[in-house]
């Protein structure tokens, strides 16, 4: 059996959430960078890979799965040593990782993140709405919430809906600054996610070359 192999975009928040993913449960991973703004991802081979065309894409052996929120919990069933991070009999606690995975998925991602960036590229839009800012804000009013009795996402202990939201959450405090008066919970719970060990390689580097893309294309269409 080969190694799995992620292809992405390092500048991409859900690609570098699998990527944490699988430093976390210590996967030895091959990573094949793909190039959304050369058309990489809509070349035949890929395509035959991932016909949706997104990025990240699992290629385990020859079985492609594609969308983060599925290839998080997969790779911790498969190949984790222990299930802490995602785990086997706890339903309760599996059905609230769940819950926050749809949650990164339909509101961070979709509705914050993607109407920060989309803008930017498609309509020449240079700065971020006040709806937008008002969206993301109710969305860090609802995590503050999560975290009120918690010191991670679901009760105790660090899981893939942490990994997922966190990479999420790491552009987001960039383009939209959260008040740390408001949200205190937040900004502890973001803390504890910039001190794992892996969070610089796995994450930081990504989402500083992706805020710096994102704010160039910002400056050079204002000049
Ligand atoms: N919910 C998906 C989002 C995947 C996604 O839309 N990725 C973007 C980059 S961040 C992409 O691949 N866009 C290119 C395309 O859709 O053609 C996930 O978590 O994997």
């Amino acid at each position: 059996m080969g190694k799995p192999i992620l292809y992405g975009m390092e500048i991409s928040t859900v690609v570098r959430s699998v990527l944490m993913v699988a430093k976390a449960i210590d996967l030895d991973i091959e990573y094949r960078e793909i190039d959304l703004f050369a058309g990489d991802h809509l070349k035949e081979e890929y395509l035959k890979m991932n016909p949706q065309h997104t990025i990240p894409t699992l290629d385990d052996n020859g079985e492609y799965l594609w969308e983060s929120h599925a290839i998080a919990p997969y790779l911790v069933e498969k190949y984790a040593k222990d299930d802490s991070l995602f785990p086997k009999n706890d339903i309760r606690k599996r059905a609230r990782i769940n819950q926050c995975l749809h949650f990164d998925n339909g509101v961070l991602y979709e509705r914050c993140i993607l109407n920060i960036v989309m803008p930017v590229y498609t309509e020449n839009k240079l700065t971020i709405s006040p709806e937008t800012i008002d969206n993301v804000n109710k969305a860090y009013e609802h995590m503050e919430k999560f975290l009120e009795k918690d010191l991670y996402l679901v009760r105790g202990s660090l899981t893939i809906a942490d990994l997922a939201c966190g990479a999420s959450i790491s552009a987001l405090f960039e383009f939209v600054p959260a008040d740390p008066a408001k949200y205190p919970k937040l900004h502890a719970w973001f803390e504890r996610i910039k001190a794992l060990p892996y969070y610089k390689e796995a994450n930081e580097k990504g989402n500083i070359a992706y805020i710096k893309k994102v704010r160039d294309v910002m400056a050079k269409g204002k000049q």
